[in-house]
């Protein structure tokens, strides 16, 4: 997403990094160049034998000997000889050899002292001096030259090098903790991002009008935290943003940090939890060090669940992610307000968190960032459509209508694929149509052509699905059907009705749950009217009408048995609106009586409906098999012919079919 760690300037680094590879290159060459030409002038190694030989056809000058090696110095001859028979021509070994023996010879100057030419083992043989002197070979110990030479020899091969290498070494450390390694936390591997202008401004962010207020104080005491810290006023050290994913909590804090033009860190949560105890509480210290070097600025951490689940036992312990708490805290409490650092974070179940988190100088602003209603949708998809070329026909209105639940991610995802769905067919610019199609992709999936169903499968999964239609047009509180479709998408969808919503609705009336509930087992109760079986087809629809039920008895005190008494609570209500129950057992039990006389009376209903209605049923249902999709208009044809109701005027037929459908019944695996 962002570029890692920005303010590092790369060049710098990557110089650094030449310049030490160069000199070291540079420092092994010159150690193995001259390693060689002391080599190459120094003597050479040959058997006792050997040297017994020379010895014996007087080719020594001179021994030298300590206390393991006999240095052996040729006469000037037989080192000619000797050069020649290896294949070399005196004086034109290596060009160091030549300029020492210059040196040494003192521009030459036969009498001066030469170096060895060989060297051989010391052997204990008690005739060797004998035979010296019988040879009249000159012969001493120790030869103080070659042991200097042994030492400039080891100086330059090893003390040298490794010097030079451990000079390097500190120099780079210098190096990396002066300038680079921005963050501690980059050397402990967190993904931590640093962007120094976001570039996000609150406009980017549609809707969430409530939360942008709140952030906009925030902003304000970023920009000018004297004002408020002059008289006296607590500055906010923390903000937690909650809400379901994809709804722009990311995009919001980012807004801040462009709004106030300061720098934006972030990172998630789990990036601090590591298998080792104590990497998270270091890369906590770390990373408030850094932010407050860097303040004013914006730390971001995304799912601070992560790391801020409560402390609870219940919940699971888990020691590692205690001490990062603790830090995390402890560093809260710390840092002082006035250099304008704002922690922000973002969850979505908020109810995990550790309370000690929530208390006032921490996390003590809540900024709840919700899923869009219908304004904020149309506003949405507006800030997208922005940069995408769209033709007359299109109308956000209608897409919004027909997306009630989609969150903002969502909605960025269906303009961009129409988009594409546009340039796919070859056009220049987005239609109504792309957008439409962009919606059920986004719903549930890709038409996925190559999925063959069997003749009999294709005949169940129509007479679900207008099962449900044919069971919303006969009720009274419903809206109408939009579409009807067996083509199957890849999200594990069969088929599916579309209704058409005429407006927002933000209460549900009894009377309207329960219509969902019979549309819900509608499907169903089409597969066992006609084919006097039934399959796994309405496993979704099953479990709808489930839910709906028991909300209705337990959340909205719909139900004559159990009245007004609110028998379950939302659990985690940004997430999937799991509910636990807060009763006793046997309260638990009669509700499960409760919804299951619920579900009996409604499919019962469903039943009856389809059977009276036999007719109309097989009807679309032949018609939905042949053509795979039918809209609303089409539906109602047949419907109304079968029934016998004369068709209403033109204009407000198609007026319905201008719009997008909403998609009710998804049946699939
Ligand atoms: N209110 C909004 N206005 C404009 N775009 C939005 C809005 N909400 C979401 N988006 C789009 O959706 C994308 C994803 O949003 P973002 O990452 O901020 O969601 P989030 O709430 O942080 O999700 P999560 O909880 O999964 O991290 C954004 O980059 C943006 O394109
Ligand atoms: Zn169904």
């Amino acid at each position: 997403m962002d570029n890692n760690n920005k303010n590092r300037d790369p060049n710098h680094n990557r110089q650094g990094w030449g310049i030490i590879l160069i000199t070291t290159l540079l420092v092994t060459f010159m150690v193995m160049g001259l390693y060689s030409m002391m080599r190459g002038s120094g003597p050479e190694e040959i058997s006792y034998d050997k040297f017994l030989t020379l010895i014996d056809d007087k080719k020594v000058q001179e021994v030298s000997l300590n206390s393991d090696r006999i240095y052996i110095t040729l006469t000037d001859e037989a080192r000619q000889e000797e050069l020649e028979e290896n294949g070399q021509i005196a004086n034109t070994g290596n060009i160091w050899s030549q300029m020492q023996e210059q040196i040494q010879t003192g521009s030459g100057d036969e009498e001066a002292k030469r170096d060895p030419d060989y060297y051989t083992g010391y052997v204990n043989d008690y005739t060797l001096v004998e035979r010296l002197d019988e040879a009249g070979v000159e012969f001493k110990s120790q030869p103080a030259d070659t042991v200097g030479q042994t030492l400039l020899e080891l100086f330059l091969t090893v003390i040298l090098p490794i010097g030079l290498m451990a000079a390097m070494l500190v120099w780079l450390m210098r190096k990396m903790t002066k300038g680079g390694g921005v963050m501690g936390i980059g050397k402990s591997n967190a993904k931590m991002y640093m962007e120094k202008e976001t570039g996000v401004t609150f406009q980017d962010v549609a809707g969430e009008d409530e939360a942008k207020e709140s952030l906009q104080e925030v902003v304000d005491f970023l920009h000018n935290p004297g004002k408020y810290s002059g008289i006296g006023a607590k500055l906010p050290k923390g903000a937690l943003l909650v809400g379901p994913p994809g709804t722009g909590k990311t995009l919001l804090a980012k807004a801040v940090a462009g709004e106030a033009k300061v720098p934006f860190f972030s990172l998630s949560g789990s990036a601090f939890v590591e298998m080792y105890v104590g990497v998270g509480a270091s890369r906590v210290r770390d990373l408030f060090k850094q932010a407050q070097q860097q303040a004013p600025c914006i730390v971001f951490i995304d799912e601070i669940d992560a790391i801020g689940k409560t402390r609870d036992s219940s919940l699971g312990g888990n020691d590692e992610r205690e001490q990062t708490l603790n830090q995390l805290l402890a560093e809260m409490d710390g840092f002082d307000t006035n250099k304008g650092l704002l922690i922000l974070a973002a969850t979505n179940r908020p109810e995990i968190l550790d309370p000690a988190l929530l208390r006032p100088g921490r996390f003590d602003r809540r900024i709840i960032v919700d899923k869009p209603d219908l304004k904020g949708r149309v506003e949405i998809l507006k800030v997208h459509a922005k940069d995408v070329r769209m033709d007359e026909s299109v109308d956000l209105e209608a897409i919004a209508l027909a997306t009630s639940g989609a969150v903002g991610s969502d909605l960025a995802n269906m303009i961009n694929e129409a988009a594409i769905n546009a340039v796919k067919h070859g056009r220049q610019v987005v239609s109504q149509k792309d957008l439409f199609e962009a919606v059920e992709v986004v719903l549930v999936g890709k038409e996925k052509k190559d999925r063959i169903m069997s003749k009999e499968e294709r005949q169940i999964v129509s007479y679900h699905e207008v099962g449900h239609a044919l069971v919303t047009a006969l009720q009274k509180n419903t809206e109408p059907v939009q579409k009807i479709t067996i083509v199957p998408r890849t999200m594990g969808a069969l088929g599916y009705v579309m209704q058409t919503p005429e407006e927002e609705k933000f209460l549900n009336t009894k009377k309207e749950l329960e219509a969902m509930i019979v549309v819900a087992l509608g499907g169903r109760a089409a597969e066992e009217i006609v084919f006097d079986t039934v399959t796994t087809g309405a496993a979704n629809d099953i479990e709808q009408a489930t839910k709906i039920a028991r909300a209705m008895i337990t959340q909205y005190g719909m139900s004559e048995r159990f009245g007004l008494m609110g028998l379950e609570s939302i659990q985690n209500r940004y997430l999937d609106g799991r509910a636990v129950l807060n009763c006793g057992d046997a309260t638990a039990g009669e509700i499960d009586e409760e919804v299951m006389k619920m579900l009996k009376g409604a499919y019962a209903e469903a039943k009856k409906l389809l059977a009276e209605n036999r007719e109309a049923l097989d009807k679309i249902a032949a018609f939905l098999i042949e053509k795979e999709t039918i809209t609303g208009k089409e539906f109602m044809k047949i419907f109304r012919e079968v029934k016998g109701i004369p068709e209403p005027d033109e204009t407000e037929e198609s007026s319905s079919t201008e719009r997008e459908g909403r998609i009710v019944m998804k049946d699939g695996e």
